[in-house]
């Protein structure tokens, strides 16, 4: 039987990459096969895409270019590491995918979420997520966040103006209006372990009526 795959959705901030960590941890004591991983990167193909896309000297970089580097970096990922883990009945937490290129370069960049979609699907074929995960928070509430972490490194994307970061926000909400069936949205304004037991007891849930 083919495995789950579960992505983690929203803008800078909003305890993605802390809540997937506990997560994995918390459904591997429930006894799941679990694979944590993110997007851009996952492999060293991607990884290296990553560091074109983020560096923050590559000003020059335009929206088009941008969009297809992530669906580059997302192909490669998805064929090393998704795909062969979901053949071996495995559960994927993937840490963003094709929603944050359609909320991003779609909305935010104003290149049209269908435009974006369709370079996508060229990336993906049918491999869309079987569940997301949608962390909602206040844009501001997320960026002070990341600024008050003095261990995270700030790339081009974290620069943009606080506009481009509430279109990122804007655009989630098309995209989950049109795939509602496959969005779990999370209040992610409260504490850690708040936000942690929600997201637990609705991957939970998800798995069970999924059958495992
Ligand atoms: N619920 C929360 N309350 C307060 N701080 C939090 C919460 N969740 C995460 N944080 C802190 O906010 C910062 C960003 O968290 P994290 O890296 O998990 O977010 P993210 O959504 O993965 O961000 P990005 O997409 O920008 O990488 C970290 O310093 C983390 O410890
Ligand atoms: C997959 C993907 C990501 N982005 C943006 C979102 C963030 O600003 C960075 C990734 O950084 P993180 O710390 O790992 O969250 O890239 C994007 O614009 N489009 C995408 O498809």
């Amino acid at each position: 039987m083919r495995g789950i795959f579960i992505t983690m959705e929203g803008p800078e901030g909003a305890g993605k990459t802390t809540i997937t960590q506990m997560l994995g941890k918390a459904l591997q004591q429930e006894g799941y096969q679990v694979l944590l991983t993110r997007e851009p990167g996952g492999v060293p193909i991607s990884e290296q895409i990553r560091e074109v896309i983020l560096n923050k000297d590559n000003t020059a970089m335009d929206s088009r270019t941008e969009a297809l580097l992530y669906a580059a970096a997302r192909r490669q990922h998805l064929v090393e590491v998704v795909m062969p883990e979901l053949e071996r009945g495995g559960i994927v937490l993937c840490d963003r995918f094709i929603d944050s290129s359609l909320a991003y370069q779609g909305h935010a960049r104003g290149l049209d979420i269908e435009e974006v979609y369709n370079i996508n699907k060229f990336a993906i074929g049918d491999m869309m997520p079987d569940a997301t995960l949608f962390f909602d928070i206040d844009p501001e509430e997320g960026l002070r966040r990341i600024q008050s972490n003095g261990e995270r490194e700030v790339n081009r994307l974290d620069l943009e103006a606080l506009d481009f970061h509430k279109k990122v926000c804007e655009g989630y909400q098309f995209i989950i209006n049109r795939w509602k069936e496959r969005f779990i949205i999370v209040d992610a304004g409260r504490t850690i372990d708040e936000v942690f037991e929600q997201t637990k007891a609705s991957l939970l849930d998800f798995l069970a009526k999924a059958g495992n």
